[in-house]
């Protein structure tokens, strides 16, 4: 006998644990599934690692850079403290008791199972069964897409799982993909002393951001040491004797003592049950209207989404199916025209909204503009390590921006502002207008403005 509840949530990341703790302290009853650690990918395999990890090797790039400009110094990289510190202070030994805690004291009953749709408001968790009046969010996620290319599967090639978790680096590494995972892992990696190597298929890195961004990401990596091949598919995997060997679409070949496989995440929901709620299972994702609601009592949030595979959209998105699930008052519609994405390479690579090309394609007329960090009174100051550039995308018709580019020392941070302005559409004149304080890195968005 199905057991009644208000709502189910399918799967327990980022999304799912804000969406399932808020809905519960809000009085509803609230089961949460999930069969791995509460939090998901970002807390124990994702974010808050690879952020700990750029951290350390950061360091090691500053103390590099005090030769010339405050004296000598000498740092012997060591990989031990860093993974100590993953092991412990961010994933507690990959050990979630205390986000379960966390969420059955806010009232969610919490089952450490995978759950299925069974039909309308209908899910299968283990050998119970839940009736949700209310209705299911379904929170799964994506988990790492791995091409089909001969001879890689059976070999003990890495994902961000195995490379998080390492306890010890290699001499060698082949990353194959040169997406945001690809790029932050390498950086890291290649400031330790390991040797990497990174092949993307694509003709440039970071395809999907601005051609600048790419050009500046793939000249800091490869003055860390890193090769780069780009804009060739490995066509073959060869594993033997603790060494990967790559066959390359242009005949070439690049080994080294592990594979880190790199290229991009895929939802997993065929076996989810969707159909019996409507949904189709073999989608790429899970289609979803501004309310995230993907059929009559479903919806979805986070990665599956197929909308930003970033925590801030999980979380986003979390918030505007809470509203919905409580028929809240003035429910925010979800809207993602100022979707901010920041990529922790050093220099690190912030952007919001739409690139040029994106806009041009949409048929806006557009105009754009570029300050250089070095250029700018603070890049000069900072002297080494201050590439990095602001690139906005502007709207004509209707003199706001509608995308930017912020790269260079805290590029995320710098972020800040552009977002601002590209959310709540600030007219371009009236950024011309403002008071950029004197000398910091910010200042190059007025230095760009001057430049429309
Ligand atoms: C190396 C790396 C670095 C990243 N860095 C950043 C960053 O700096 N900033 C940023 O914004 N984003 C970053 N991301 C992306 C971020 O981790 C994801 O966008 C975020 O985790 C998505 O949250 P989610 O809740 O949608 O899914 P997930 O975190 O993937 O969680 C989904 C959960 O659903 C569970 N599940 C799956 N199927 C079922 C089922 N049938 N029943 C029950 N449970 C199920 C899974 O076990 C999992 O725990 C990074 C990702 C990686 C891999
Ligand atoms: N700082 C952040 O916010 C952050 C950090 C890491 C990951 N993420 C999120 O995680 C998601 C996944 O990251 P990702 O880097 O795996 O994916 P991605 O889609 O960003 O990049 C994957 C890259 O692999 C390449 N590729 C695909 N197949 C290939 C093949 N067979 N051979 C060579 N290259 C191939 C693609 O062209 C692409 O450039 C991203 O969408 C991002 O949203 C975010």
């Amino acid at each position: 006998m199905a057991e009644q509840v208000d709502v189910v949530v399918i799967g327990l990341g980022v999304g799912g644990e804000e969406a399932a703790g808020r809905l519960a302290e809000a009085g509803l009853t609230v089961v949460g599934l999930d069969p791995r650690l509460v939090g998901g990918e970002c807390p124990y395999w994702g974010c808050v690692p690879s952020k700990m990890m750029i951290r350390a090797a950061n360091l090691i790039a500053e103390t590099r850079r005090v030769d010339g400009m405050a004296g000598k110094a000498t740092v012997e990289p060591d990989w031990a403290p860093v993974a100590q510190r993953i092991r412990k202070e961010a994933t507690d030994d990959w050990n979630d008791q205390v986000a379960v805690d966390r969420l059955v004291k806010k009232g969610v009953t919490f089952l450490r199972e995978r759950g299925t749709i069974t039909g309308p408001g209908r899910v299968t968790a283990g050998d119970r069964e839940f009736e949700a009046s209310r209705g299911i969010i379904v929170a799964t996620g994506t988990v790492p897409s791995i091409p089909p290319i001969e001879g890689l599967a059976g070999t003990p090639y890495w994902t961000n799982h195995e490379a998080i978790e390492a306890d010890t680096l290699p001499d060698s590494i082949i990353v194959l993909g040169g997406g945001a995972i690809g790029l932050e892992l390498t950086q890291v990696f290649a400031r330790f002393g390991v040797q990497v190597t990174v092949v993307e298929g694509l003709d440039r890195v970071l395809a999907l951001e601005e051609p600048e961004s790419s050009e500046l990401a793939q000249a800091a990596l490869e003055r860390d040491g890193v090769t780069f091949r780009t804009g060739v598919q490995a066509k073959q995997v060869g594993y033997d004797d603790g060494t990967f060997t790559l066959t390359l679409s242009d005949g070439s070949t690049v080994s080294a003592e592990k594979l880190l496989v790199a290229t991009g995440r895929r939802v997993d929901i065929k076996a989810l049950g969707l159909d019996t709620v409507g949904i189709d299972r073999d989608a790429r994702s899970i289609a979803v209207d501004e309310h995230v609601r993907a059929a009559d009592g479903v919806w979805a949030i986070g990665d599956v989404t197929g909308v930003g595979a970033f925590t801030h959209t999980a979380m986003y998105q979390a918030n505007v199916a809470v509203f919905d699930v409580l028929r809240a008052e003035g429910a925010p519609p979800a809207d993602y025209h100022a979707m901010p994405r920041v990529t922790f390479t050093d220099p690190e690579i912030g952007a919001v909204g739409q690139t040029e090309k994106q806009a041009r394609d949409a048929g806006l007329d557009v105009s754009t503009a570029i300050s250089q960090i070095p250029s700018s009174s603070r890049g000069w100051i900072h002297k080494a390590g201050n590439e990095g550039f602001i690139k906005l995308v502007v709207d004509n018709d209707r003199g706001v921006l509608v995308g930017a580019t912020s790269a260079g020392p805290t590029g995320g941070e710098v972020l800040g502002a552009l977002a601002v302005a590209v959310h709540a559409a600030v007219p371009v004149h009236s950024l011309q207008q403002m008071i950029y304080a004197y000398p910091t890195f910010h200042r190059a968005i007025g230095d760009a403005l001057k430049a429309l």
